[in-house]
């Protein structure tokens, strides 16, 4: 795997994200805050939800549209489509999108487990594409993105996909058959540290502090964990190790986790996302008709 941190290269072209929640939100106001695309070069689709639209572009100063009539105008004039829809629409999308692109409008797809070649089967054309999997802490410049590139792809695109990833976070470069175990970390992988949070905080109240303060000290206690295996570059066993005194207290706490056999329970989450992501792209390649 080939790891890149944040670049700060400007994107010049227009960009148009096709779906308009969370995750492509998590994109825009990190690209925006990090000004590495104008706000005026990106322009947000949705189906129908107008008032989402009126939201983003208030929030955002971005270009938004959900008129039927105006959208494949906007797709057409887009060098580059970032597909930001569920995966249950996708294979609608796509067989609307092929007919109006050029040969080499880039697509970029987020959709969890959509596989480079069921996006081109779908679209009914060999695209240059960029199957990327962020995750939402991309909004604050945090996020974790791995990508893999179909062939079609050209030097410049692979720039503006790394730039447009890398101002919002690191970058991971995986052949597309690992695309579906890195969704099991990184892209699903915030939720179960807010599961942790969620539980870590219930534990406080049940015990008597007040909900702000086990907020406080969740937080700084997961901040402050991850930084420390970032900066001081030991292993997380090592650190935990550090933290268990024999027969103490968090020695107590882990081994009432292991009961609930807490690590094999991690990896066979981490493993069924990833087997949930291949089924979720097996159900859009039997749509192909
Ligand atoms: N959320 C996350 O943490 C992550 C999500 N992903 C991937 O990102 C993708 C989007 O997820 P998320 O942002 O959570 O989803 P949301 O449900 O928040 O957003 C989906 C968006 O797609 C729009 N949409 C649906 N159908 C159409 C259509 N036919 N034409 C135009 N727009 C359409 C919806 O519009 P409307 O509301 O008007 O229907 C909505 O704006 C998924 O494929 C997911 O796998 C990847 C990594 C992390
Ligand atoms: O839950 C999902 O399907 C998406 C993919 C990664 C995070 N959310």
């Amino acid at each position: 795997m080939n790891k890149m941190s944040q670049q700060q290269a400007m994107i010049t072209e227009p960009i148009t994200f096709y779906g308009a929640g969370s995750m492509a939100e998590a994109i825009v106001k990190g690209l925006i805050a990090k000004t590495v695309v104008q706000a005026s070069d990106i322009t947000m689709l949705n189906r129908s939800n107008s008032r989402r639209l009126d939201e983003l572009q208030q929030l955002y100063s971005v270009k938004v549209s959900n008129d039927s009539a105006a959208v494949p105008e906007i797709l057409q004039n887009s060098p580059v489509i970032v597909l930001a829809i569920k995966p249950k629409d996708a294979a609608e999308v796509l067989r609307s999108l092929g007919p109006l692109l050029s040969e080499d409008t880039l697509i970029v797809s987020v959709i969890a487990g959509l596989t480079i070649r069921t996006i081109q089967d779908l679209l009914g054309r060999k695209q240059p594409v960029a199957r990327t999997m962020p995750n939402t802490s991309s909004s604050i410049g945090l996020g974790a993105t791995g990508i893999s590139y179909s062939k079609e792809i050209n030097d410049r695109q692979r720039q503006t996909v790394m730039t447009l990833f890398g101002a919002v976070g690191t970058v991971t470069i995986v052949e597309e058959d690992k695309l579906e175990i890195l969704t099991g970390i990184s892209g699903s992988g915030p939720a179960y540290i807010y599961y942790m949070m969620e539980a870590m905080m219930a534990a406080g109240i049940r015990g008597g502090l007040t909900p702000q303060q086990c907020r406080e000290l969740t937080v700084q206690t997961v901040l402050g964990a991850a930084r420390m295996v970032q900066l001081t570059g030991e292993e997380p066993s090592a650190l935990r190790a550090k933290v268990t005194s024999p027969n103490g207290s968090t020695q107590a706490a882990i081994e009432t986790l292991d009961k609930g056999d807490f690590f094999e329970t991690v990896i066979a989450a981490v493993a069924r996302c990833a087997e949930r992501s291949k089924e979720m792209g097996a159900a859009l390649k039997e749509g192909i008709s």
